[in-house]
């Protein structure tokens, strides 16, 4: 019997199993399989999915995500904050900012720390990217897709396409509780105008500084959170003129709130807790 162990984190409620690749081993193939295993809320541990926090040749760590179905997502804001917290508290890095290295590319990181732990984190998501060739989606590669009519099951809805290294399609509601997240969200994820799929938001605008959020991720369905969406919602929001670059917006999602800036120079800061939850032991 096999088995490695692990710790569960979230942040805002989207949890994932965390597997320290310093130390354990995963055979390469079983990953997918095993991300679909231990995300099993009745037969598994239970979660969104699976985070490998590995060795890198750039940074000082790397994390690889894969969602719930057992496909490898190349960015996760969420994901990124709890990494943060575990190598730093674990000793695998020593200073308080220092980068993380994703399929998308460097992020970094900056951790806030009380009494030895980490109770919050800041990361850098750097610059968005808006052509249809890099969200991606089928169409004029240079074009960007800023409240554009869009056709689904007869329905003519208005999407915004925004990459944060990961896809997200963001639709705007009059009132958040009310969003097609379960009716429309699984049928534009699979949709054949998004080659790699997407994550697909609904959010609802409060004012100039606050969204209400609800997401349908790519490979995980609902979730309590999403980072890369939640800075997908504010790139979104201030290209669609409802909220203002340079300005701190405060994303409420089902778990909880992150601040997020895009900046002048294009950059993206998230801001938000990550939490542990349990560590163990899974047999496979
Ligand atoms: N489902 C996403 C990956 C997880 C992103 C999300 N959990 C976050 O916090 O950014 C994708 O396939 O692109």
């Amino acid at each position: 019997m096999r088995s490695f162990s692990f710790t569960k984190m979230h942040g805002l409620g989207n949890s994932y199993i965390y597997v320290n690749m310093f130390t354990e081993y995963i055979a390469e193939e079983e990953l997918s399989h095993i991300a679909k295993r231990v995300s099993n809320v009745h037969t598994g541990v239970g979660s969104d999915g699976l985070i490998l926090i590995c060795p890198s040749d750039v940074a000082p760590v790397k994390m690889r995500i894969f969602n719930s179905d057992g496909s490898e997502g190349k960015n996760c804001g969420n994901g990124l904050r709890c990494v943060a917290k575990y190598v730093y508290e674990h000793g695998i890095v020593q200073e308080e900012r220092f980068t993380i290295e994703t399929l998308s590319g460097l992020v970094e990181a900056r951790v806030f720390v009380e009494d030895g732990k980490v109770n919050s984190v800041e990361v850098n998501m750097g610059k968005p990217r808006l052509s249809r060739a890099e969200i991606p989606m089928i169409g004029k590669e240079n074009d960007v897709v800023v409240s554009e009519p869009i056709e689904f099951e007869g329905y003519t809805y208005y999407m915004t396409g925004v990459s944060m290294g990961n896809p997200h399609a963001v639709f705007y509601v009059d009132h958040i509780e009310k969003a097609p997240v379960t009716t429309l969200g699984p049928i534009v994820e699979k949709d054949g105008r998004f080659p790699e799929g997407i994550n697909v938001e609904f959010v609802e605008v409060v004012n100039d500084r606050e969204l209400h959020f609800r997401v349908w991720e790519r490979g995980s369905g609902v979730t309590q959170a999403c980072g890369t969406g939640a800075c997908a919602a504010v790139v979104a929001s201030v290209l669609n003129g409802k909220t203002k670059r340079n300005e701190e917006t405060v994303v409420h999602l089902a778990g909880g709130d992150l601040y997020i800036t895009w900046e002048e120079n294009g950059d993206v800061l998230m801001r938000g807790a990550a939490e542990t939850i349990c560590t163990g032991v899974y047999y496979y």
